[in-house]
Parts: C-alpha cells; structure tokens; sequence
C-alpha cells in the first residue's frame, strides 16, 4: 500500500511539472527567445561604412552639389620678346662713364696741355697703364702720340680728341668681330660659353640666347655646366623667358653628354644656333683640357663647334688675363666676351686682352640687365671714352 502512495505521488508531481511546462509554452507571446542580442548593440563597422556611402549617394542625388572648383591652368611663363643686338653698344655707351674719366677724360686733358715735357708723358703713360691697356700697346702709343704732337705743334682740342680716337682704334684694331652662328643647312651653328666661373658666363649665355632670339633665331642652350645645379637651373630661367628650349643633365652628369643632347635637340628642332655653357671650375689645366676637348669631340659627332667664346671679367686685370690664357691654350678660342665692362675704369682691357690672345673681342657685358649684352662696335666704344657723341 505504501508502495503505490509513493508511486501515486510521484506521478502527481510529474503531472503538475508537465503542466506548468504547458503553461509556459503556451502562454500568448511565449514562443522561444531569439539569440539574444543586446538591444542597440553596434553594427559591425563595414555595415556602418556602406550606410555612409549610401548616405552620400543619396545626397548626391537629392541635392545639387557646388560647382567642383576647376584647377587652373599651370602659369606658363610669360615669353619675352627681346629686342634685336644692333645698335645696343650706342644704348649702352653711358654705361663706360668710369673708364671715360679715368681714360678718355684723363688722356684729353693731360694732351691739351700746352707744355707736355716728360712728367706729363709720364703720366699719360701711367693713365693707359692703369686702365689695363697694356705695357706693349702704352709704350706703342706713347710713341705715337709724342711724334704726332711735335708735328703739330699747339694743338686744338679737337685736334687732341681726333689724335687720341685715332690711336684708341689702331690699337683695337680692325678685326672681324662677327660671330660665327651661320647654320650649315640642316644643322645648327654651335657656339661653345667657356671661361671661369664667376665671370658671367652662364649670364653671358643666357643673354646671347635671348639676343639671337631677339634677332629672329631659333636657340637651343645646353647646361653644360654639371658642377652646379645652379647654374642649370639659372640657365633654364634665361631660356624659359624667351622661348628657347634648355638641354641640362643631372648634377654631376657628364658635361659632354649634355652638349650632345643638347646639339642632338638642336638638330631636330631645326634650331638655328646652339649655346652650350661649359664649367670653369677645374683644379687641373689637364682635367680642363680632358673636359673641354671631350665637350668639343662629342658635339662634333654631330655639328660642327663654329664659336668658342671665352668670357672674361673686365674687372680682374692681370688675373684674368692668365685665366684667358689657359683656356686659349686648351681650346681654339675664337671670340671674347667681356663682361662687366660697366662701372669699371679699366676700359683698356680690350686691347690688351686682344694682343695677348689675337682674338677679337666680340661682346661686351654693359650690366647685369637681361639686354645688358652688345655686339663690340670700337668706335662706338672709343666715341664714349672720349665723351664725344660721335
Ligand atoms: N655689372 C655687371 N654684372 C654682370 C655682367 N655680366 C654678369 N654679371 C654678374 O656677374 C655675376 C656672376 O655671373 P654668372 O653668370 O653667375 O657667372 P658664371 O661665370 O656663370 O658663374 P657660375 O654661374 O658659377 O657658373 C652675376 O651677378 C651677374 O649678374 C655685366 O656685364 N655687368
């Protein structure tokens, strides 16, 4: 009997368990929980980037957007059109007052003296020394003058100013100061901008660009001169303003293939010259001579060099002279171009630079403006020392 009370209990709390599980499952919204997931819980970070994305399609669509800002166009620079060479020593003419005094002026009143005994000559001497014209062409003009004098006995100042212009241009003399930038039909002419550097040689080339330009010619100008960026990137200014395109190499890169490339540029633009500027800053004359002659040989694979133009620094006197001769020696120099001829009393350096190398001086450097560079007319010179408007 006990026995079935318990089994009889058992089975009522059995009943009452499944029962209460009915109830529960049964119950209005009892169904089984989901996975729970916490109610706000954050989306996952790409769901949250393509809602933004959306977002912003959608307001691209909806909304009209500001006009998108239009880039300008790159600022090219300015071409200049320069004016042509003729006629720009007569411009320039007052450019030389310094050496006016101190040469024309000086000699003009110490020949209008009534007595000129050997203290007078003396000094006349020394003037023409002092101006750097020369120990050779002073003592030749000295000479001159004293037999030129005793004939005429008293003189005019007129008479002074005529003796004096006619000796100033014996001693420059009469010689072919063009420059030789004819091109040989397909090819261009080659001009060759030697000299040290510091006396205006990548100015100098940079002017001659932009005055051939100016003279309706097309230039090539090559950056030759590897040793400093600088001077490249100087170059490329003075050619970027006139329209002349600029060959340069890395810094350091071999000067003459520069100056292939660059006569290579030459000859396919049909360019009517090509300037190349050379380095000057060598410690050997050996390594100058290696350089400048391995410049020259490769430009001939493919031109011809018509022009080497030495540049010289009017204000350096005898050191200058030595530095031209060097060059002289290690190139064919063919024309000079003296720059700084402005502000300096030492006008007579166009002589004496002529004698000692026998090359004409062709340029001359009148200022450090961008047209500041003319063709060497002497009597034009020789007018403007003398003060005389000619
Ligand atoms: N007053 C005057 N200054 C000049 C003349 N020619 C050149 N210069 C100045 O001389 C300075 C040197 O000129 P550069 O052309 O840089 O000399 P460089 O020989 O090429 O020297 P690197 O650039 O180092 O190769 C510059 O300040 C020029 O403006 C000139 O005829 N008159």
């Amino acid at each position: 009997m006990e026995g079935y009370l318990g089994l009889i209990v058992i089975l009522v709390v059995i009943a009452l368990l499944a029962a209460g599980g009915m109830f529960l499952l049964f119950r209005p919204g009892g169904r089984a929980a989901p996975p729970t997931l916490p109610p706000e819980q954050a989306p996952a970070p790409e769901e949250e980037e393509v809602r933004e994305g959306t977002v912003v399609e959608e307001t691209a669509t909806t909304t009209v957007p500001p006009p998108s800002p239009v880039a300008p166009p790159p600022v090219k620079p300015k071409v200049e059109v320069p004016p042509p060479s003729a006629g720009r020593m007569v411009r320039l003419r007052a450019r030389l007052a310094r050496s006016e005094s101190a040469l024309g002026r000086g000699l003009l009143e110490l020949l209008s003296r009534d007595r000129l005994d050997e203290e007078v000559w003396e000094e006349i001497e020394e003037t023409l020394i002092m101006a750097d014209v020369g120990v050779g062409p002073t003592q030749a003009m000295v000479e001159e003058l004293r037999t030129k004098v005793k004939v005429l006995g008293s003189r005019t100042e007129e008479e002074v100013r005529g003796l004096l212009r006619e000796q100033l241009l014996a001693q420059i003399g009469d010689m072919d100061r063009t420059l030789n930038i004819r091109s040989h039909g397909e090819r261009p002419a080659v001009v060759l901008v030697v000299g040290v550097n510091g006396t205006g040689k990548t100015t100098t080339a940079g002017k001659l660009a932009r005055s051939l330009v100016g003279d309706g010619k097309k230039v090539v100008l090559g950056a030759a001169d590897t040793f400093r960026a600088a001077a490249a990137d100087q170059l490329q200014t003075w050619g970027e303003r006139v329209g002349a395109e600029v060959v340069r190499g890395a810094e350091g890169a071999d000067p003459a293939s520069v100056a292939f490339d660059a006569t290579a540029k030459g000859i396919a633009d049909k360019a009517d010259v090509v300037i190349i500027d050379t380095a000057g800053r060598l410690h050997t004359k050996t390594g100058l001579m290696d350089e400048l002659g391995k410049v020259k040989r490769v430009v001939e694979k493919k031109a011809t060099v018509d022009e080497v133009l030495l540049v010289l620094d009017a204000t350096t006197g005898q050191n200058g002279m030595r530095q031209a001769q060097v060059f002289a020696e290690v190139v064919n120099v063919t024309g000079i171009a003296l720059t700084k001829l402005d502000g300096t009393a030492r006008g007579g350096i166009v002589i004496s630079v002529q004698r000692e190398l026998g090359v004409p001086v062709k340029l001359v450097g009148l200022g450090e403006g961008p047209d500041d560079l003319a063709p060497f007319e002497p009597k034009v010179f020789v007018d403007a020392l003398l003060g005389d408007l000619g």
